[in-house]
């Protein structure tokens, strides 16, 4: 347990200061995606998973095809492999040591961003002879925060591409992280 607490709190500090990196990265102050997003309340959730090994090789489903809310994910694991990344159409395996720390955009970057950061689907395949463990944590905007493009994102040759929706009513259309391969996203996109 207090290793756990250790790790969310040393997680979080991670996830807060890439936030202020990437609202740099974006052009504005460092503050913005905390302020957009409401960070003081942020709402993060975390799950913990256990993939039996697989019987046939590297074709079996873990966890299928999803995409993950929040504005960052982030992700631990204790073996290299599983873990697939779509792009363009192809699953690419994400090739990370079992010491190391994964952070992607989640689904409600996307919308504020409109589209500029894209939240990438994703799936687990069954590794053949170990057993995986991981922990994913969805770093999520306050439950209130009504999260639409970013007036900065929007113009004339940039429509907007997704419509606002509060928090924690997406999470409610996401059928609250259940995997089942619907996304808040089929509803948020215009
Ligand atoms: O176990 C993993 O690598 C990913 C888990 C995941 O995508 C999730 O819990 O949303
Ligand atoms: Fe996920």
């Amino acid at each position: 347990r207090e290793a756990l607490e250790d790790y969310y709190q040393r997680n979080r500090e991670v996830i807060i200061n890439l936030a202020k990196a990437v609202s740099k990265t974006l052009g504005f102050e460092e503050n913005y995606l905390e302020k957009e997003f409401e960070l003081e309340t942020g709402a993060d959730v975390s799950a913990m998973n256990v993939y039996p090994p697989g019987f046939k090789p590297n074709t079996q489903i873990g966890l299928p095809a999803h995409y993950d809310p929040g504005y960052f994910g982030s992700l631990i694991q204790n073996v290299n492999g599983g873990l697939q990344l779509n792009y363009k159409q192809k699953w690419i395996n994400l090739d990370m040591p079992s010491n190391a720390f994964f952070i992607k955009i989640g689904d409600h970057a996307e919308v504020l961003t409109n589209g500029k950061y894209k939240s990438p689907m994703h799936r687990v395949i069954l590794n053949n002879e170990v057993r995986r463990i991981s922990v994913a944590t969805v770093h999520g905007p306050s439950l209130d925060t009504f999260v639409k493009p970013g007036p900065e994102f929007v113009g004339e040759s940039h429509p907007p591409a997704y419509r606002g929706m509060i928090y924690k009513d997406s999470l409610e259309a996401n059928g609250y992280h259940e995997i089942d391969g619907k996304s808040c996203m089929a509803q948020l996109r215009l």
